[in-house]
């Protein structure tokens, strides 16, 4: 990031008020009257109904539009552990997102857990305060362990984003980029750079989707995760390959993919040129790329890239999953986001991104044109149909799969945010 980058965003962030979230009211508060309903007598009956029926939460208050973004700051972005604090400009960017885009309400929760059972009795706790609970940057392989707890305890939905709704986009992304490739993912040879949380669920997804675990080699920073190796955790066992590569300088030698969900500048421009014919570079590490998309273009000119950044194209980043996902989950009331549901999201993302794109997300990107090929491959934030298409995908899977406790919204397909409750 450059100096003037730099102080532009600290600049963002306090001014003109500190933060990016602020609380808005939704009911008159005008008159001793509006007081009365609004506090006391008139709370008092809202309370009398959800004390005889935990239901009217959703008709009473503002439960069911409310996700808590919850952290404990161990895996912030690529940033590593800078722990509870350090977290709250991503979540509270992550609350900006639900709200911006699928019309989400949300609070950021830092916790400061001297153990992942802390945490979990923590979440456990106020977790009725709240229609959904995305996890986020929570470091491997204790975030596995807390969102199974949580997911058990809990009866709403409890997503680990950066699990999730990465694996989501990258499936999707990963799709439309072979495709252009002229490749399968049954027959592509990934390398996977990372075996975090993102990694290990990526990889999953990716298997589920139709890739070969036995063309899946996964890296961690003591490098390729093999067969011979007793230091690993049953996360990474599951990709433990019967391989004599050892390093990524062996594993990316003929690669058609490489999946980068570790940290900044780890791939050479030297080891990017031995991979295969129209290599798929998914650079993922935030805020700086495993290799910057200029170094890879300059090395591989017929390279298909994507980063997790918005300043470049082919933006492969949760951001395009996690708000779609609750609002479709949150509209008809899902116990839990199931693999239904997940696979349903990657579905209507990879086939939207086919799509002629709408004129305001050229304006919004300052382009004159955008198709389908290797500088789109996946739809943009800014692109207002992901609102209309993956609530619904998700919603039905929800109903289908047997998860939702409500009928499908009468209100969807939806347009705009404004829309969301009904
Ligand atoms: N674009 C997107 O939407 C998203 C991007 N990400 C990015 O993915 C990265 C990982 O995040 P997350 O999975 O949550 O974090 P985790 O802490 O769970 O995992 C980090 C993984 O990266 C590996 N790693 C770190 N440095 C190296 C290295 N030098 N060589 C090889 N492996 C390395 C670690 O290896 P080891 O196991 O040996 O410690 C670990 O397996 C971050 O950069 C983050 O920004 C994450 C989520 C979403
Ligand atoms: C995008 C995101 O969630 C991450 O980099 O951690
Ligand atoms: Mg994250």
């Amino acid at each position: 990031m450059s100096d003037a980058m730099k102080k532009a965003a600290l600049q963002y962030h306090a001014e003109p008020i500190p933060g990016k979230l602020s609380v808005e009211l939704t009911k008159p508060t005008e008159t001793a009257k509006d007081l009365a309903l609004a506090y006391s007598p008139g709370v008092a009956e809202p309370c009398r109904e959800i004390a005889a029926d935990p239901e009217n939460a959703y008709l009473y208050t503002g439960k069911g539009n409310l996700v808590a973004v919850i952290s404990d700051g161990t895996a912030i972005l690529g940033l590593g552990n800078l722990g509870p604090l350090a977290s709250k400009p991503v979540m509270e960017g992550k609350g900006v997102l639900f709200k911006r885009f699928a019309g989400i309400n949300s609070v950021d929760v830092e916790i400061d857990a001297e153990s992942p059972q802390a945490f979990i009795d923590t979440v456990r706790r106020i977790a009725i305060t709240y229609g959904g609970i995305n996890l986020e940057d929570i470091k491997a392989p204790e975030c596995f362990e807390i969102e199974q707890a949580l997911i058990e305890q809990c009866n709403i939905p409890v997503f680990h984003d950066d699990q999730h709704g990465t694996a989501i986009v990258t499936a999707a992304g990963m799709l439309n980029a072979l495709d252009i490739a002229g490749k399968t993912l049954a027959d592509a040879r990934i390398v996977c750079l990372g075996a975090g949380a993102a990694a290990i669920a990526c990889m999953k997804l990716l298997v589920a989707s139709g890739a070969k675990v036995e063309n899946i080699f996964m890296l961690d920073r003591k490098g390729v995760i093999h067969s011979g190796r007793d230091d690993l955790n049953q996360y990474k066992a599951m990709f433990a390959t019967e391989t004599e590569l050892r390093t990524l300088d062996d594993a990316i030698d003929g690669a058609d993919v490489f999946v980068g969900l570790s940290g900044p500048n780890l791939l050479k421009a030297d080891q990017l040129k031995k991979m295969a014919d129209k290599p798929v570079v998914f650079a993922c590490s935030n805020p700086d790329p495993e290799i910057h998309p200029d170094i890879a273009r300059e090395a591989r000119p017929d390279v298909i890239m994507a980063t997790g950044r918005s300043d470049y194209p082919n933006q492969v980043n949760n951001v395009l999953g996690f708000p779609f996902i609750f609002r479709g989950a949150l509209d008809v009331r899902a116990t839990r986001i199931n693999e239904e549901m997940k696979l349903a999201a990657v579905h209507a993302l990879k086939d939207l991104a086919r799509e002629p794109v709408p004129q305001a997300v050229l304006d919004a990107y300052e382009i004159d044109s955008l198709e389908f090929g290797p500088g789109y491959i996946i739809p943009t934030p800014m692109d207002t149909r992901l609102l209309e298409r993956l609530p619904a995908a998700v919603a039905q899977a929800a109903i289908d799969s047997g998860v939702a406790r409500k009928p499908y919204p009468a209100h969807y397909p939806l347009t705009n945010t404004d829309q969301v409750y009904g």
